[in-house]
């Protein structure tokens, strides 16, 4: 079974879109873009478009990739007091001399629709979530929409970042598996994910998880977003080697990605309705 992420979140879209019609909540995404990475510029104009078909207002800050880390702190806390701002995203990665600790610290967390505050980590790691980073939170969608009960099953999770790999594996804790986290110094990486019953991964290597890392009728999550040496987008699985033997299979493009999208956009109307005490 393919997990059809870009389908799943036209249906999330449209509930978003539909509370804001019946309410008179004005909610507010502001992003943050340091410099000109064209593949931010990309991922940020995807945001402000879905904020547009759901009827999010947003505001988009640029600064110059020179910026120093005091002139982002700054603009984030411009974004911090304005009360018509309901959401505060800044772009990552940052240009490199730029503290991003310090930077993401400064968003209060109250606006952090990205769940990258300390706070909303430290909760999240408790298993009192709050604001949850939206691509792992995109991906705990999924596998309720499809009834994928994480309860459990054995979960592996390739990549221990702070953006994606640790919060997915404190939302599968929470979701009650059993989780194993692997990262570039584990030894022996297909024999553990070989075990998994629900195996994700979050590395950024084109292809990188073939069959023989996959066991049998497993659920496979590929958050990888990545070119191949002809430019084509895809993901850390080989899709084509791994579909066969999966039980379901999320495809890239159209599945996790969307999905991060969406989520944005759901953090971003919570933020705007308790904001307005909704
Ligand atoms: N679809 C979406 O919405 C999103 C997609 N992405 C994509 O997901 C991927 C991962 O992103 P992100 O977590 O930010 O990336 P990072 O580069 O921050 O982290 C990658 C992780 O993978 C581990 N890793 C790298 N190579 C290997 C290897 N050969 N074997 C085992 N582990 C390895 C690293 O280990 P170590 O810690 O030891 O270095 C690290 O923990 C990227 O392709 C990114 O583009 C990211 C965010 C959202
Ligand atoms: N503060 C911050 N928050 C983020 O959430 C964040 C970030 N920084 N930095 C970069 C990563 C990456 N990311 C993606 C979002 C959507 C797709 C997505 O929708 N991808 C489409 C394809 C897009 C294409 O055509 O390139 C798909 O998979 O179908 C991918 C990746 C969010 N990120």
């Amino acid at each position: 079974m393919i997990l059809n992420g870009k389908e799943l979140s036209e249906k999330r879209l449209a509930i978003v879109k539909s509370e804001i019609e019946k309410t008179d909540l004005k909610p507010c995404l502001a992003t943050v873009i340091v410099g000109e990475d064209p593949a931010s510029q990309l991922y940020v104009r995807m945001k402000h478009n879905a904020c547009g078909k759901v009827g999010i207002r947003s505001v988009g800050v640029e600064l110059p990739g020179d910026s120093m880390t005091e002139d982002v702190i700054n603009a984030v806390e411009k974004l911090n007091k304005d009360p018509a701002v309901h959401g505060i995203l800044v772009q990552l990665p940052l240009p490199r001399g730029i503290d991003t600790e310090k930077v993401i610290e400064s968003v209060i967390p109250e606006k952090d629709v990205d769940g990258f505050h300390p706070l909303n980590n430290g909760r999240l790691f408790s298993g009192r979530p709050d604001f949850v980073p939206c691509t792992p939170g995109g991906i705990m969608t999924i596998l309720r929409e499809y009834e994928i009960d994480p309860a459990g099953k054995k979960a592996v999770v390739i990549g221990r970042s702070v953006d994606v790999g640790r919060p997915m594996a404190a939302l599968l804790i929470n979701a009650d598996a059993t989780v194993t986290v692997c990262h570039s110094k584990t030894q022996n990486l297909a024999e553990e994910t070989s075990k998994a019953d629900i195996l994700i991964s979050a590395i950024g290597r084109a292809r990188f998880v073939g069959p023989e890392m996959v066991k049998k009728g497993a659920v496979v999550i590929d958050v990888g977003t990545n070119h191949d040496e002809n430019g084509k987008l895809c993901g850390d699985v080989d899709f084509e080697k791994v579909e066969p033997i999966a039980s379901a299979i999320t495809p890239v493009p159209g599945g996790v990605g969307p999905m991060t999208i969406a989520t944005l956009m759901e953090n971003t109307l919570e933020s705007a309705r308790r904001h307005a005490n909704l």
